[in-house]
């Protein structure tokens, strides 16, 4: 018997239709159908897109309805991917539509045009003269015309019926191609039956008859200089064909680069190196940690290790934050590797996005570098996966499915038994901890190429600028240091941390900062009750009228925007030429991308900046990094305050004097004594990870608890706290007596977009029901859910707690 059941995952993601269905494969479809397209379904009374999973030869239901029609000559989906998306499903509690979709470009989704179709005459007459001769009428011009009513009971009489028709988004670009096709005879006929030979047409013959490939015919006309209607006559004469060629919309074109050549390694690279070559001959799929200082030279070690996996046939897939994927870091890929690296990141069109992945697909590139969605690249014999920055909260995807690209790196790693390389300078303290415990293998490179130093930090304590008179954002030091550098014409890079929101109280005059008693955050200020809350145990205290500390009155909210500081920086060096770089000056395609040129080519002297100029920066010219306040990242309401802080003040500080000028940081803050400024001042990496590991496990927080997120919202506040309530007692009856249920607590960011938030917290070792649990809880507000609009979120191990 052949195989002719499809299992099909549809085109809804609602938890009803989360399953996989059964189709009868027609027989015109049979040979060329295989698991991994996408295909047209009827589902209800609409025909919708569906991916193939499986070809069984058997269903256990009957009266199976058969298949429409498939989008695809190839399947777009490997066997791997489609056992990673279903994986994907089960790990983050996500539909199976969602995490397929969020494996493919965007230009993969399908649209859908509903039109009427009609089916007989009509009897409404409006309606019928609509029609015109016509069988289908698009459903937006009709409507523009006819009620809904009148349409409804023409379907009810018979007369006419929905159609929906299911597309590809995906245009594949083409342009005008034109190649040889006559014999050489054809072309002596050719010349010889023209009334009157010109120079043009035998340059033309000439040209063709060297030619073995296709060309544009833009490039012909260009270098015979001459025009459509000279070549056209090459055409009717059967010597040439014209056709539509694809092509790529490519916007790293490798021919602008020159290509560079593999560096010779120093010690610490070189053992690097060897290690992971090692993992690479032995096809073994260990994950190393690759700890290098920033300046180490990491990348040289990643861009050595792909240049093995590509000799070997393989290839390997470059995971970089989407703020660090700039210019530079592309660069030096497409110089290294030519036109085997695709680039895959948010900036690209939909497009452009589109092409990349098909070079993919069809195995024309064996590198991909790109963010967080490269890795589910549909390679096949994969070798490598590197994840730089492997630290970065980006990796974390915050939406449907919300999966994290290391976990993802390590199961792609284990399918095609390859290493998978984590790098960074200050990893993630979970995955440090992996390290030690040596389910990861620790690879260190502590010193910086060329043995340069890192530059020295210093910390300007803000308080104490304050009590000096000085009002202004920037401390004594740092206008001097700022004035040294324009004298001497070197450059500056100024961040400001503005990552979340200004809402925790902190005294200018002694840095104090409202804290919960119970969990190690800061208070939140909620301006409703004009109180300080806690969003993880929901512990409440009045706003303080005076620091309770020092009975000071500047206590108050903290922060400050980029702008402010454009405008402070021109009050006070009217000279400094500044370049703001924020996500307002960023927002157009290749901003990014011109301001750094900018910068580079010394045509500014500050680069002020948020997150986004924290990372993968090299100019020679800067010797000065400023933190105007490191205080802003140190009291968000998150475990993970202190290692962000400590994080990004070392990342930051890479940036200064990587070459031959010494660099110099200065960081401002209203709590120097913290441990995370003064570890990070010191680059003590380890003294910060023993330090950060103590607090949390007395606090019981990952890695030595997992943490589970549960977000609810809804429109009315009282429905939200009581459904956020229940929650907690289903979780408090059904989970073991170890799981810690917190809250409910309002959400830090308590309403957005006129829906009220409540989450409530689960800390646990060992919890084996947690997900049947869960999904029984969305099963039973599923009603409220479809008739309220009531949304139940889980984040399981989730990196933002807003
Ligand atoms: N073996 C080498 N010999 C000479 N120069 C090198 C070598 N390896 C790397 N470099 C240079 O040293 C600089 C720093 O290297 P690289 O950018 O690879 O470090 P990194 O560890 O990736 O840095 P970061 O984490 O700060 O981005 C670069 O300019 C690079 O070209
Ligand atoms: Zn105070
Ligand atoms: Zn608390």
């Amino acid at each position: 018997m052949t195989d002719r059941i499809a299992k099909v995952v549809v085109d809804v993601p609602a938890q009803e239709t989360n399953k996989i269905y059964d189709y009868l494969i027609p027989d015109q479809l049979l040979d060329g159908l295989v698991p991994g397209m996408r295909v047209v379904v009827p589902f209800g009374p609409r025909t919708i897109m569906g991916y193939v999973l499986a070809i069984h030869n058997h269903s256990e239901r009957d009266n199976l309805k058969e298949l429409a029609n498939v989008l695809d000559v190839q399947p777009i989906l490997t066997e791997e991917l489609i056992e990673l998306g279903k994986w994907l499903s089960e790990e983050t509690m996500s539909y199976y539509i969602s995490s397929f979709q969020a494996m493919l470009p965007q230009a993969l989704k399908a649209s859908y045009k509903k039109s009427l179709h009609r089916l007989a005459p009509i009897e409404q007459d409006a309606l019928n003269t609509l029609f015109d001769g016509r069988d289908y009428i698009d459903a937006l011009e009709l409507l523009e015309h006819v009620s809904l009513r009148q349409i409804n009971e023409a379907i009810k009489r018979g007369e006419a019926e929905w159609d929906y028709e299911v597309a590809s988004k995906g245009k594949v670009k083409t342009i005008q191609m034109v190649k040889k096709v006559g014999t050489l005879d054809q072309f002596d006929q050719y010349l010889a039956d023209l009334s009157r030979q010109s120079k043009k047409q035998f340059q033309l013959v000439d040209y063709f008859l060297g030619l073995e490939e296709a060309v544009p015919v833009k490039e012909v006309l260009e270098q015979n200089k001459t025009t459509k209607q000279t070549l056209s006559k090459l055409e009717i004469a059967g010597c040439i064909t014209f056709f539509q060629g694809e092509v790529y919309r490519d916007p790293h074109q490798a021919d602008r680069f020159t290509r560079s050549a593999p560096l010779p390694l120093k010690p610490q690279q070189k053992q690097a190196l060897d290690k992971i070559n090692q993992a690479l001959t032995a096809i073994k799929n260990d994950v190393f940690l690759l700890h290098g200082v920033t300046g180490s030279g990491k990348t040289e070690v990643y861009l050595q290790a792909i240049d093995t996996v590509i000799r070997d046939g393989k290839q390997a897939i470059v995971l970089v934050p989407e703020i660090s994927l700039t210019p530079m870091m592309v660069d030096r890929f497409k110089q290294r590797f030519g036109d085997a690296v695709a680039v895959m990141h948010s900036a690209l069109s939909k497009g452009e996005r589109f092409d990349e992945w098909r070079k993919v697909h069809r195995h024309e590139v064996s590198v991909v570098v790109g963010a967080r969605s490269a890795i589910f690249a549909p390679f096949d014999r994969l070798g490598l996966i590197i994840i730089d920055e492997e630290h970065e909260s980006s990796y974390k995807q915050e939406d449907h499915p919300r999966y994290h690209v290391r976990e993802v790196a390590i199961k792609r790693g284990e399918y095609h038994q390859c290493p998978v390389v984590l790098g960074s300078a200050t990893p993630n303290l979970e995955t440090y901890a992996r390290a030690k415990k040596g389910v990861f293998t620790l690879i260190d490179m502590p010193d910086r190429i060329n043995d340069s130093v890192m530059p020295a930090v210093s910390i300007q304590d803000m308080r104490e600028e304050l009590h000096l008179g000085n009002r202004s954002m920037f401390s004594g030091a740092l206008k001097e240091a700022i004035q040294a550098r324009m004298d001497r014409k070197e450059q500056i890079v100024l961040f400001l941390n503005r990552r979340g929101y200004s809402t925790f109280v902190m005294c200018r005059d002694c840095g104090y900062v409202s804290e919960c008693p119970n969990c190690d955050i800061s208070l939140t200020y909620h301006q409703r009750h004009d109180q300080l809350k806690c969003h993880y145990c929901h512990h409440q205290e009045p706003m303080p009228k005076t620091c309770p500390t020092c009975e000071s009155d500047s206590i108050r909210f903290f922060g400050t925007g980029t702008e402010k500081v454009e405008e402070a920086l021109n009050q006070t060096f009217p000279e400094a030429r500044v370049i703001r770089m924020d996500v307002d000056t960023t927002r157009k395609k290749g901003a990014h991308e011109r301001l750094l040129k900018q910068f580079d080519n010394h045509q500014a002297d500050i680069l002020l900046g948020t997150q986004m100029i924290a990372k993968g920066l090299d100019f020679p010219k800067v010797t000065l990094v400023g933190v105007l306040a490191a205080d802003g990242l140190l009291n968000l309401p998150d475990f993970r305050a202190s290692e962000r802080t400590f994080q990004l003040l070392t990342q930051v500080s890479g940036r200064a004097g990587r070459h031959d000028l010494l660099g110099e940081v200065i960081v401002q803050t209203y709590t120097p004594e913290h441990y995370s400024v003064e570890l990070a001042q010191a680059y003590d990496y380890q003294a910060f990870f023993n330090q950060e590991m103590a607090l949390r496990k007395a606090y019981q927080y990952p890695p030595y608890y997992f943490l589970t997120l549960i977000t609810i919202s809804h429109e009315q506040l009282l429905k939200t706290e009581e459904v956020a309530r229940t929650v907690v007692k289903l979780l408090r009856k059904h989970l073991s007596d170890e799981a810690i249920i917190l809250g409910p607590s309002p959400s830090p960011i308590e309403r957005i977009k006129g829906r009220y938030r409540y989450q409530c917290m689960i800390k646990y070792k060992d919890e084996p029901n947690q997900k049947a649990v869960l999904k029984k809880i969305i099963e039973h507000y599923e009603p409220l859910k479809r008739k309220e609009n009531l949304s139940i979120q889980i984040d399981l191990n989730p990196q933002q707690l807003m």
